[in-house]
């Protein structure tokens, strides 16, 4: 398949006619063809009105429909083949195997939703009977189920082309709730995005799906995105990026007449905490795997560990020592797009430039377009007293807090604002001291886990990708794992329906075979 430079609204594919858009090869900064043309106003009203036009036949498809659907999309993602691969290995920079084990979890992410709608207890069904006879007053019989929000805006990762992008985490959960999806694509890798959002239209028309449940629109000016935020068939919002992005985003969708939810995953600094019991045990250890995390993917994930908090002493020297001797040997690495490269070195050089700051260690340093790890130290009461070096630094640097006493990393941590993730590196002799802050790092993070770090975030049931603000817009909420779709679904109550204007998943005969929450306990389908 090759890429046209074309956007895809319902069934048209055509080339936008509103300026346009050029990817950029990571590694040498050379403008690669073709030219995307960006969409119009024009553009932008017929994705979103063919959305609304094609929600309330989509979210009636059955959810064997729907699976089928979403595993499609899967089988035509890997049908791309190695065409998908190495455009977005250029547009990225990212290495082979890392954007081949990205498809693989794009198309388990697909896979997974499938996996959410034939169990069907994403629609959370629970029948509470009429109770005629109750006295003082006779109860109703009251129904629930979820249903979706409507038509979903998803604004694509940059540092995540496949798995949060066009087809990736947000797509798939809203395709899954039943709700349509406009895609406005990331301009660092609109060639990735024209692939992927082919493999949907195929699989659109493969399956029968109404026009109009996804298109993917490219935008040569910020207005376009505003737009579509704005556009009042849009019933919420899915992003991952910038602070700066989000918030914007989040303003539009506030301000709105009809204010709509935007599930934004932004900064996050994701606090590991060194245990004196751990670091006297492994120092040097954990500093080297720590290293390992930092300088993962360029460091450009959200879940990067960008803090470090420690009680002075001779564990802590341990673990700066590993840590150094992994870092000055790390290779400079190519960065997603140059404006995130020269973000990272502008937040380097301004923590560097800090009176309270000096410098543990740099890796090594490279060519234009790469970013040099670097790891700071500072102590307890100049990063207290420094917001700005609390803020996210979107690549491999990090910096150490250096604490006096396990006073000062309470401390510390309750300055943080909402994280991602919080790790605590333990050993046995520190669980009594880890209890105690654990109550802390709930209220400051989405995940907590133990003598590991936060990047490398698995697809499953029980995981959050999400954390109080300003880490995501909604800390209810997670942008990994089943429990995403919840995002873009609301419950009903039905009241005295009679049973044939129920839907199927209320009814009394469970044509689904849904496990249903009946007076209050989870109740089997019948044999
Ligand atoms: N914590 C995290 O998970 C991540 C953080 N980042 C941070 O974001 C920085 C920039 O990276 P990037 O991925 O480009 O993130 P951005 O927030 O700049 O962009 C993300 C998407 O939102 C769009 N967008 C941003 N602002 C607006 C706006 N005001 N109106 C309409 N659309 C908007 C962009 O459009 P367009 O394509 O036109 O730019 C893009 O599609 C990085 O240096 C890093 O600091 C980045 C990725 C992940
Ligand atoms: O590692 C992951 O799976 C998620 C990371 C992420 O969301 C990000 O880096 O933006």
């Amino acid at each position: 398949m090759t890429i046209q430079g074309e956007q895809i609204i319902g069934q048209a594919i055509s080339k936008g006619g509103q300026g346009t858009v050029h990817a950029i090869e990571a590694a040498t900064g050379t403008r690669m063809e073709p030219a995307f043309g960006g969409a119009d106003k024009a553009d932008l009203d017929r994705a979103c009105a063919l959305a609304e036009a094609a929600f309330d036949a989509y979210r009636e498809t059955s959810l064997e429909a729907r699976a089928r659907f979403l595993e499609t999309i899967a089988d035509e993602i890997l049908a791309l083949g190695d065409a998908l691969v190495e455009r977005c290995m250029a547009e990225s920079g990212l290495p082979r195997g890392r954007i081949e084990g990205e498809r693989g979890r794009t198309m388990g992410q697909l896979r997974l939703f499938a996996g959410v709608l034939r169990d069907g207890g994403y629609l959370d069904a629970r029948i509470d009977p009429a109770m005629p006879d109750r006295q003082p007053m006779p109860r109703p019989d009251l129904r629930l189920r979820n249903v979706p929000l409507g038509p979903v805006a998803v604004f694509g990762a940059s540092n995540f082309p496949l798995a949060f992008s066009v087809a990736g985490g947000d797509t798939a959960s809203a395709l899954a709730a039943g709700c349509p999806v406009v895609v406005k694509a990331h301009s660092a890798h609109p060639g990735t995005s024209e692939l992927v959002g082919r493999a949907v239209h195929a699989a659109v028309g493969k399956c029968g799906m109404p026009e109009g449940t996804f298109s993917l629109i490219f935008a040569a000016e910020r207005a376009i995105g505003e737009g579509l935020v704005a556009d009042p068939r849009i019933k919420a919002v899915g992003f991952t990026g910038s602070r700066t992005g989000g918030t914007a985003l989040m303003r539009i969708a506030a301000n709105r007449p009809e204010p709509i939810p935007v599930y934004a995953e932004m900064s996050s600094i994701n606090p590991v905490l060194l245990f004196p019991g751990a670091l006297a045990e492994r120092g040097a250890a954990i500093g080297k795997a720590f290293v390992g995390s930092l300088t993962l993917g360029a460091g450009q994930f959200c879940t990067n560990p960008g803090l470090v908090v420690a009680i002075e002493g001779e564990g802590l020297d341990a673990f700066l020592k590993g840590a150094e001797e992994a870092l000055v040997a790390a290779p400079a690495a190519v960065m997603l797009t140059p404006g995130i490269c020269s973000a990272y070195a502008k937040g380097v050089g301004a923590v560097e430039g800090h009176a309270s700051v000096s410098v543990v260690a740099k890796g090594q340093a490279g060519e234009t377009l790469r970013g040099q790890a670097a790891l700071f130290r500072v102590s307890a009461a100049d990063f207290v007293g420094s917001a700005e070096l609390q803020e996210e630094m979107f690549g491999s640097a990090s910096i150490v807090v250096v604490c006096r006493d396990a006073g000062e990393m309470t401390q510390v941590v309750s300055a943080l604002e909402g994280q991602l993730t919080a790790a605590i590196h333990i050993a046995q002799a520190d669980h009594e001291a880890a209890r105690a802050v654990l109550p802390l790092l709930e209220r400051k993070a989405g995940r907590i886990l133990v003598n590991g770090f936060g990047t490398g975030v698995e697809v499953a049931h029980a995981m959050v990708h999400g954390g109080p603000y300003p880490s995501t817009a909604d800390g209810r909420s997670t942008s990994v794992g089943s429990k995403a779709i919840e995002r873009f679904l609301r419950p009903v109550c039905y009241q005295d329906l009679p049973d044939g204007l129920l839907p199927d998943a209320l009814k009394d005969a469970n044509p689904l075979g849904l496990w249903r929450r009946m007076d209050g306990t989870m109740t089997a389908p019948k044999a």
